[in-house]
């Protein structure tokens, strides 16, 4: 059984723990953490909102998820938390320009917060907010290691309107953690502390696109100011965040359509789900027949396609010296409910039941990418999350029966 400990009493502060308004002296007690552990045994009388840390067979899981400003990040956030069945809100009465995101199994800190220069301060010292100078990862591991150990933290805030740091906000330990934004893989001491990390791969050309269609037409920005700053950001990102998609378990690659030649419209994608073998708590999806190499035009009586039609290849592969299996799409779907014949084909997609997957994207049939690859495998990484998450738990408790036995 799960233990937490007082660590403190707070009264004006929230408990990752549900505890009792007030107790009298020498009562027993049980808490039950929101990170899923259990506190028992209280002799402590008092008030309500104490701090307390669950103990650490009641860890969090952590997962990290790094890309690019614009590319996809809240997107995905959104699909992830779908799959776990609640929506995602940012914290009950805190600052409005939070941007963190809490569920009732999930909660996302965006490492933003982390950003130890201002935007006075990256622009005096003339860094951008990629390079690692301008944030404090000492910091972000002190606070993700917390939380995976069962104790809340006072998380800074980073404030996009304002571009300073605001006071913090309370963390508590949730049942899942993920950790988004530039770098949840560049500090080797934060990337141990992640049990399943996913890098967003956004090609040049499609980012490009992106930026236009969402800084032009919601942010009022010129084409000359988006490129200009795409431009500023591309030595840095190459130099820090792009190489951390080495250390990911899962990579999803965003790519020009090669269905329409020479194509520069950045409508139609090719989308590859690079899924690394060998994870714990992880098995790759697959077309067909795992490990055999396949190429699918699945176009026909099953499913509708309007030119250019859509492909799918599935094959092994390495990555960065890693052994892998990659599942690529290229085109997109006419009728989102015919994904039903498409998933039917795909093996180890860790779904509850037949369809879920075409179930999530027709939920979210609004959000951007739902017709293509990138939301087909945004779906199913979120489904592989919920069930290494549900593996974990799993796995946590057939060892406290066993120890309890012993
Ligand atoms: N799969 C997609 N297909 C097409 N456009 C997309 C897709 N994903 C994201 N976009 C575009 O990129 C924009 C940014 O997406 P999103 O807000 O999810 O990214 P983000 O990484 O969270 O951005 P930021 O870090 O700047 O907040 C969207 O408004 C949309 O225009
Ligand atoms: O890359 C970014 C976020 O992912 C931002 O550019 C960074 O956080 C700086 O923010 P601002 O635009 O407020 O100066």
């Amino acid at each position: 059984m799960a233990i937490c400990t007082i660590l403190q009493t707070a009264p004006s502060l929230h408990s990752p723990c549900s505890i009792p308004t007030s107790f009298p002296q020498t009562q027993v007690i049980f808490y039950t953490c929101s990170n899923g552990g259990m506190r028992v045994n209280s002799r402590r009388g008092g008030r309500s909102n104490l701090v307390v840390s669950c103990s650490a067979d009641s860890n969090t899981v952590v997962i990290g998820l790094a890309a690019d400003s614009g590319c996809g990040k809240s997107t995905f956030m959104r699909r992830l938390t779908s799959v776990f069945g609640g929506a995602a809100e940012p914290p009950k009465g805190g600052n409005p320009d939070s941007n963190t995101l809490i569920s009732d199994t999930t909660t996302v800190i965006c490492l933003d917060d982390y950003h130890s220069l201002d935007r006075y301060g990256r622009k005096e010292k003339g860094v951008t907010a990629l390079d690692p100078r301008a944030n404090n990862f000492d910091l972000m591991y002190e606070q993700v290691k917390a939380i995976k150990e069962g104790q809340a933290v006072e998380k800074p805030i980073y404030n996009h309107v304002t571009g300073i740091l605001d006071p913090p906000e309370l963390i508590t330990p949730p049942k899942i953690l993920v950790i988004e934004g530039l770098h949840p893989m560049f500090d080797p001491r934060v990337r141990e502390l992640l049990d399943f990390s996913i890098y967003l791969d956004i090609s040049n050309e499609v980012k490009f696109a992106w930026k236009i269609q969402r800084d032009m037409a919601e942010r009022g920005h010129s084409l000359e100011s988006i490129k200009a700053s795409i431009e500023a950001r591309k030595p840095d990102f190459d130099a820090y965040i792009d190489p951390q998609k080495k250390y990911a378990d899962a990579v999803i690659e965003v790519l020009p359509t090669q269905l329409i030649p020479d194509d520069n419209e950045g409508k139609v994608l090719r989308v590859r789900l690079i899924m690394k073998e060998g994870v714990k708590y992880f098995t790759p999806v697959y077309l067909f027949d795992e490990g055999s190499t396949i190429s699918w035009i699945p176009c026909g009586r099953k499913l509708s396609c309007s030119y250019p039609g859509i492909k799918f290849f599935y094959g092994p592969d390495t990555y960065f010296s890693n052994e892998v299996s990659v599942l690529e799409m290229d085109g997109q779907f006419d009728k989102l409910d015919e994904l039903i014949y498409v998933e039917s084909h795909l093996s180890n997609l860790s779904a509850k039941y037949y369809g879920e997957v075409t179930q999530q994207m027709l939920k979210h049939a609004d959000f951007p990418g739902s017709n293509n690859g990138t939301g087909l495998f945004q779906t199913i990484v979120g489904l592989k999350i919920r069930d290494l998450y549900e593996q974990i738990v799993a796995e946590k408790a057939a060892t406290t029966v066993e120890a309890a036995k012993a």
